[in-house]
C-alpha cells in the first residue's frame, strides 16, 4: 500500500502491533508462555486489542506538555472572553465616573471588537513572518500594555487608546492561538484540545461576569479593577511563552529542520515522530507544486480550488457563527431573565453571570463530544438545535407581545409635553422605543395601573419623573419595566434561552475556530485564519450594531425569527461543505478539498476511499472494490 496508509486507522494497527509485542514480552518475563501460545490468543481478538491499543494511545501519545503548551496558549481564549465581557459591568460604572455620552459608551465598546477585526487580519502576514509563537507574545504584550493603560486612564481618551490596545491583541491571538494549538497536538487529541480554547472563551467571559458583578459595589473605581485585572493572565501567559517553543510546522515550512525535529520530540515525548516529520516535509514538497507557485498567499488560495473552498467553509462557519445571534442572546439574557420574573434591578448584573456560566457549562460538553462523535455531526446538530431553539425564543416574543398589557393611565407633566411615550397605548411599542419604559402595578392576577414613561437618562433603572421614578425596594407592587413588558409567557422565553446556550454552546460556539485551525494547508494556514476570524469580528460588530434597530423596526420576534431563518441557512451550508476531519493529520486533511466531489454528507467508509483515491490519483493507481479492503 501507498504512502496512504499513514491514516489514523494505520496508526491504531501499529500500535495494535507493538501493542502484542509488548503483551507476549510481558508473558514471556512473566513465564505465561501458555497465554501466548493458546490457540487464536484468547485475549486478543481484534476488538479488544483495537480497544487497548486506543487506551494506550490516549495513555502515551499525550504527553503532560501538550496540555501544558495547550493552556497557556489559551489563556489567549480567556483574555478574549475576559475582555469582550467585562466592558458591560464596567461601562455602567464608566458612564457615571466619566460622564459618558452615549455615543462614547458605544465607541468604547465597539473599538475593542473593530480593531480585532482588523488586527485578526495583518495576523495572518505576522505569523507567516514570525511565527505564532511570537505572535502569541506580542499579543499578551499588547493585552499586558492595553489592560495597563485602562486601569490608570484619567481621561476617555486614553481609554479609547487602551481599548484599541487590548483590540489589537485580541484580534492577533483569536487567529494564532488555534492554530498553534492545532499544529502541536497529536491528531487524536487535536479537537479537545483546540476546542479547549473556545472553553477558556467563555471562562473568560465568565469570570469577567463575576468580576463584574463584585466591584460593582465600589462607590469609586471599580471600573479600573475590573478592566485592569486582564493585566494577571497576560503576563503570565507572556512569561509562559518565553519558554514554550515554536510551532515544529512552521519551523518545517520555514527551513529550520533540526530544531523542528526537538521541537517534535520534546512535545510527542516516548512517541517516534519520524513518520510525522517525514509526512510534513513531503505535504510541504506536494503544497508547493499544487499551489502553482507565485503570487501573494490569498490570490493563490483563490485560483486554487481546495484552499478556496476551504476558506468559503471557514469564512462562512465563522459568519453563519455570528449571525446565529450568540452575542445578543448573551447579551439581552439579563432582561429575558428579567421578564421571567427576578425583578431585582441588583441582581440584574449576576444573571448575566449565571448565562456566561451556562454557556461555559455546554461549551465543557463540546470539549468531551467533539473527539467522540466528530465535528461534522456536532456542528450539524448544534446549529439546528441553535435555529430551533431560537424559533421558540420568538415565538415566546411573539406571544408576550400578543399578549402585551395596555397603558391605562396617561399622566401628564407639564415641563415635558411631547415625548413619544405618552403616544403609546400598549407596552410593546412603549418598550421597544429606547426612551420609555413601562411603570405598572401588579397584583397576584394581573397588571393594572399601567403607564408608558420617559426613562431617566442617567439610570435606565427608573423613570424621569412620576411614581416610577426614585424606586425603592418597598415601592409595593410598584415595578419599572425597561425593555421588557410583563407577560405570563416568559416561560418559553427562559426556556429559549437555555435550549439556545444548551445547543449552541457545545457546537456552533467553539468548531468555527477549531475547523479553521485544520483545514488550510500549510502555506495558507496563516492566511485563511487570518480571515476567518476578521470575519467572525466583523459580524460580531455588525449584529451587536444592528440588534436594537433591528428589533425597532422587526420587533424582538422578528429579530429572533431572522437569527434562526439564518441559522437555518447555515444548517444547510454546514450540511453541504463541512467534511468530518476528526483523527486525521493536518497533512491529510486538505485532500478532503481536492477533487470536485465534495466529501461532506459521505460515510466515514466512502470517505476514507475517497481521501486515497485523491492521494494515488497522480501514480495511475484507482482505487477498486478490491483494494478498498488493502486499505481497510
Ligand atoms: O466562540 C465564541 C464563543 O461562543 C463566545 O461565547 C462568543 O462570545 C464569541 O463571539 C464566539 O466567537
Amino acid at each position: 500500500m501507498s504512502r496512504a496508509s499513514s491514516s489514523g486507522n494505520d496508526y491504531t494497527l501499529q500500535r495494535m502491533s507493538s501493542l502484542m509485542e509488548q503483551r507476549g514480552k510481558k508473558a514471556r518475563d512473566e513465564g505465561e508462555r501458555s497465554l501466548i501460545e493458546a490457540p487464536a490468543a484468547a485475549s486478543s481478538s481484534r476488538e479488544e486489542l483495537e480497544r487497548a491499543a486506543r487506551e494506550q494511545l490516549q495513555r502515551d501519545v499525550t504527553p503532560a506538555f501538550v496540555y501544558v503548551l495547550a493552556l497557556f496558549s489559551a489563556l489567549g481564549g480567556f483574555l478574549f472572553g475576559y475582555d469582550t465581557g467585562v466592558v458591560s459591568g464596567a461601562m455602567l460604572l464608566l458612564k457615571r465616573d466619566m460622564h459618558l455620552s452615549a455615543l462614547w459608551q458605544e465607541v468604547l465598546v465597539s473599538s475593542t471588537v473593530g480593531a480585532a477585526a482588523l488586527s485578526a487580519l495583518v495576523g495572518g502576514s505576522l505569523n507567516g513572518l514570525l511565527g505564532r509563537r511570537r505572535c502569541i507574545l506580542i499579543a499578551s504584550f499588547l493585552f499586558s500594555t492595553g489592560g495597563l493603560v485602562l486601569s490608570v486612564a484619567p481621561s476617555r481618551e486614553v481609554l479609547l487608546l487602551g481599548r484599541v490596545v487590548v483590540g489589537l491583541g485580541l484580534g492577533i491571538a483569536s487567529m494564532t492561538v488555534p492554530v498553534y494549538i492545532a499544529e502541536a497536538s497529536p491528531p487524536h487529541q487535536r479537537g479537545r484540545l483546540v476546542t479547549i480554547n473556545t472553553l477558556f472563551i467563555t471562562g473568560g467571559q465568565l469570570i469577567a461576569s463575576i468580576i463584574d458583578g463584585a466591584f460593582s459595589y465600589l462607590r469609586r473605581d471599580g471600573w479600573r479593577y475590573m478592566l485592569g485585572l486582564s493585566v494577571v493572565p497576560a503576563v503570565l501567559q507572556f512569561v509562559g511563552f518565553l519558554f514554550l517553543p515554536e510551532s515544529p510546522r512552521w519551523l518545517i515550512q520555514k527551513g529550520h529542520a533540526q530544531k523542528a525535529r526537538r521541537v517534535l520530540s520534546q512535545i510527542r515525548g516516548n512517541q517516534n515522530i519520524d513518520e510525522e516529520y517525514d509526512a510534513i516535509i513531503t505535504s510541504i514538497g506536494e503544497e508547493e507544486k499544487d499551489s502553482g507557485g507565485g503570487g501573494p498567499v490569498m490570490w493563490r488560495m483563490l485560483t486554487y480550488p481546495p484552499t478556496r473552498r476551504a476558506l468559503l467553509l471557514g469564512c462562512g462557519l465563522q459568519m453563519f457563527q455570528q449571525l446565529s445571534g450568540i452575542n445578543t442572546v448573551m447579551y439581552y439574557s439579563a432582561t429575558i431573565l428579567q421578564m421571567s420574573g427576578v425583578r431585582d434591578d441588583k441582581l440584574a448584573i449576576w444573571l448575566a453571570a449565571v448565562t456566561a456560566f451556562t454557556n461555559f457549562l455546554f461549551t465543557l460538553l463540546g470539549v468531551w463530544l467533539v473527539e467522540r462523535v466528530g465535528r461534522r455531526k456536532l456542528t450539524m446538530g448544534s446549529m439546528i438545535g441553535t435555529c430551533l431553539s431560537l424559533a421558540v425564543l420568538a415565538t415566546g416574543f411573539l406571544l408576550s407581545a400578543q399578549s402585551s398589557p395596555p397603558v391605562t393611565v396617561h399622566p401628564a407633566n407639564p415641563s415635558v409635553s411631547n415625548s413619544s411615550c405618552m403616544r403609546y397605548e400598549l407596552c410593546e411599542p412603549c418598550m421597544l422605543d429606547p426612551t420609555c419604559g413601562f411603570c405598572y402595578r401588579e397584583n397576584s392576577t394581573a397588571v393594572f395601573a399601567s403607564s408608558c414613561i420617559p426613562v431617566n437618562p442617567a439610570s435606565t433603572e427608573e423613570a424621569a419623573w412620576g411614581r416610577c421614578s426614585n424606586m425603592t425596594e418597598t415601592s409595593d407592587g410598584l415595578y419599572w419595566a425597561y425593555n421588557y413588558c410583563p407577560t405570563s409567557y416568559s416561560w418559553m422565553v427562559l426556556l429559549g434561552l437555555i435550549l439556545y446556550l444548551a445547543f449552541f454552546a457545545p457546537g456552533m460556539g467553539p468548531m468555527p475556530w477549531t475547523v479553521n485551525s485544520e483545514i488550510y494547508p500549510l502555506w495558507a494556514r496563516s492566511t485563511g485564519n487570518a480571515c476567518s476570524a476578521g470575519i467572525n469580528w466583523a459580524f460580531n460588530v455588525l449584529v451587536s450594531l444592528t440588534f436594537l434597530h433591528v428589533a425597532q423596526y422587526l420587533t424582538y420576534y422578528g429579530a429572533f425569527f431572522m437569527y434562526s431563518g439564518l441559522a437555518l441557512v447555515g444548517f444547510l451550508f454546514i450540511y453541504g461543505c463541512l467534511p468530518e476531519t476528526k483523527g486525521r493529520r493536518l497533512e491529510e486533511i486538505e485532500l478532503l478539498f481536492e477533487g470536485q466531489l465534495c466529501t461532506c454528507g459521505m460515510s466515514d467508509w466512502d470517505e476514507h476511499r475517497h481521501i486515497e483515491y485523491v492521494r494515488v490519483k497522480g501514480s495511475n493507481y484507482h482505487l477498486s472494490d478490491n483494494d478498498a479492503s488493502d486499505v481497510e
